[in-house]
């Protein structure tokens, strides 16, 4: 029997229009990183009820909370501000429920782009609305011309994304406007644009596994070093669930 850890991942969600009927969806590169980086992905679609929710992460071993609009600040207690295009709240809903669950149960999780601002913010964390405004010295993060926007990453050595991309020049994939402000606590910072915005985190909680990264790994321009953030997620989601199993045994 394969050996290979099912990693959930949450689906984007556009509610129907004109014509269209309502479509849930995700963006070929998510999955696709997972099976490159031998896991089995299985793709969550948005769920309003907690009981489910919870039975659909019992089978699973990691979870992959993934990018896409922008959370709805009114929803953390903050004012919403008019650059912010929130999701919509069927995936928001869902993905707060998502979160929260993976959380509790201190599943492995990776988040990336909205997906690792939500981990931040479910954490006790906070966020930059605009980067415009909050930091007006930061170089450009996303630019609507070019999916595949790159700038370069100051990474922390002694860690997961350290081990990654090792020395030399980085360059990452970047969407956003929005960004971390204030780390949620037990997180630590480990990698920076050299602008100052951080652009990756991850868990110094012995109970969890847990990173995220404000940057795109599984973009189409992504680099082979890209991908091996990936192969470290499952590598580790597979330690956790083998630990697991003895422990049962
Ligand atoms: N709230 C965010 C969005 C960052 C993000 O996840 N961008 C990727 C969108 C494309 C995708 O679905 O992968 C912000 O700060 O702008």
């Amino acid at each position: 029997m394969s050996n290979k850890p099912l990693i959930g991942m949450n689906a984007d969600y556009r509610a129907a229009a004109r014509n269209m009927p309502a479509y849930s969806y995700i963006a070929a590169g998510y999955f696709q990183s997972i099976i490159a980086a031998d896991g089995i992905p299985v793709v969550i679609p948005p769920m309003d009820d907690p009981v489910s929710i919870s039975r659909v992460l019992d089978s699973l071993d990691g979870f992959v909370m993934i990018g896409g609009a922008d959370l709805d600040p009114r929803n953390d207690g903050f004012m919403l501000h008019p650059s912010v295009r929130p999701l919509d709240p069927v995936r928001e809903t869902s993905d707060r429920l998502l979160m929260a669950d993976i959380a509790e149960r201190r599943m492995p999780v990776m988040g990336i782009g909205t997906g690792m601002q939500l981990l931040n913010v479910q954490q006790g964390g906070n966020l930059f609305l605009h980067l415009k405004e909050d930091l007006p010295s930061a170089v450009p993060h996303h630019d609507p011309q070019d999916a595949n926007h790159r700038h370069t990453l100051d990474v922390v050595s002694d860690s997961l994304i350290g081990r990654v991309y090792g020395d030399g020049e980085i360059r990452v994939s970047s969407r956003h406007h929005m960004a971390i402000d204030e780390v949620a606590p037990g997180f630590r910072v480990t990698a920076r644009c050299p602008d100052g915005v951080i652009e990756a985190i991850e868990s110094e909680m012995m109970d969890w596994f847990a990173l995220g990264t404000q940057f795109h790994p599984e973009c189409g321009a992504a680099s082979a070093l890209d991908i091996r953030i990936f192969e470290e997620f499952v590598a580790g989601v597979l330690e956790r669930s083998e630990q697991d199993l003895r422990l049962v045994a």
